[in-house]
């Protein structure tokens, strides 16, 4: 079954279109890697993916229903998760607390973010499991290190028992040493939920390479090509897109 549909999408900010013309068909359980260069809208179009932006023209669906105008919120309950660039989550509180307060804030039944009641159960033990940070529990945030983090920010999406996790940048920022360790995570992830649909933005072609099973190349807004990693990264189009970048170097 599709589980996100885009037909024609159009997107600006007041401006020309810096997503233009994109049709993109995502299958359940299916990873897809969207890559360009700096400024190929990339980001604007994981953003009409979340329900962030609307688009200006053209239309989305999520398992067959449209939802064009449902926004982030009615698609984070019909299943969509997200992480961002940079991660969101309080430093404050304990990696546990962080994780029911992701969970509760999704369900809608919190009231008060701010000042929890911990109440952890299942959805939080699990979420802790798959991505390893069981000993972490009752560890203060802001004294994990910056792939914890973000192993944190996945186990923050994961307590909403998503259908479709959108990961922005996973191992944006990280050191050379966190970055295996957040693709395994993934990939374990892959295998243990065959159901869940991944879309992940990603410069670091070591990420793209080791989870997608398609890979959409954009340029310009528009997508220039799309198909298995190995066959978009030996296109010539490919390198021509990336004359000047590192994307070579990095897929070897
Ligand atoms: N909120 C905004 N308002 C106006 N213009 C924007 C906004 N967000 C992005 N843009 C512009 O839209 C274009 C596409 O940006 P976008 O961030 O989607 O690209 P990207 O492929 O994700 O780039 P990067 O890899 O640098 O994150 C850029 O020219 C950018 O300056």
């Amino acid at each position: 079954m599709t589980a996100l549909e885009l037909v024609n999408v159009y997107k600006n900010y007041g401006g020309p279109p810096v997503v233009q013309d994109v049709s993109l068909s995502i299958e359940e359980g299916e990873t897809v890697a969207i890559i360009g260069p700096n400024g190929a809208g990339k980001t604007t179009l994981f953003g009409v993916m979340a329900g962030e932006h609307r688009a200006t023209k053209g239309t989305l669906s999520f398992f067959g229903r449209d939802a064009t105008r449902a926004g982030a919120k009615r698609l984070a309950h019909r299943g969509v998760a997200r992480t961002f660039q940079v991660a969101r989550y309080f430093l404050e509180k304990t990696v546990e607390q962080n994780l029911v307060i992701a969970r509760d804030a999704h369900r809608s039944r919190y009231r008060n973010p701010v000042s929890p009641t911990p109440r952890p159960e299942q959805s939080i033990t699990d979420a802790l499991e798959a991505v390893g940070l069981e000993e972490r529990r009752h560890q203060s945030s802001s004294t994990l290190s910056h792939g914890d983090r973000k192993s944190l920010e996945i186990a923050m999406a994961l307590t909403q028992e998503p259908a479709v996790l959108l990961l922005d940048e996973p191992t944006a920022g990280m050191g050379a040493e966190d970055i295996p360790r957040t693709i395994r995570l993934l990939q374990g992830l892959k295998e243990s939920r065959g159901d869940l649909t991944i879309v992940i933005t990603a410069h670091d072609m070591e990420v793209v390479f080791a989870l997608a099973d398609r890979v959409v190349l954009m340029a310009n807004g528009r997508i220039a090509l799309q198909g298995e990693p190995a066959a978009v990264r030996d296109d010539p189009m490919t390198r021509e897109i990336y004359l000047g970048n590192s994307f070579e170097a990095d897929a070897s």
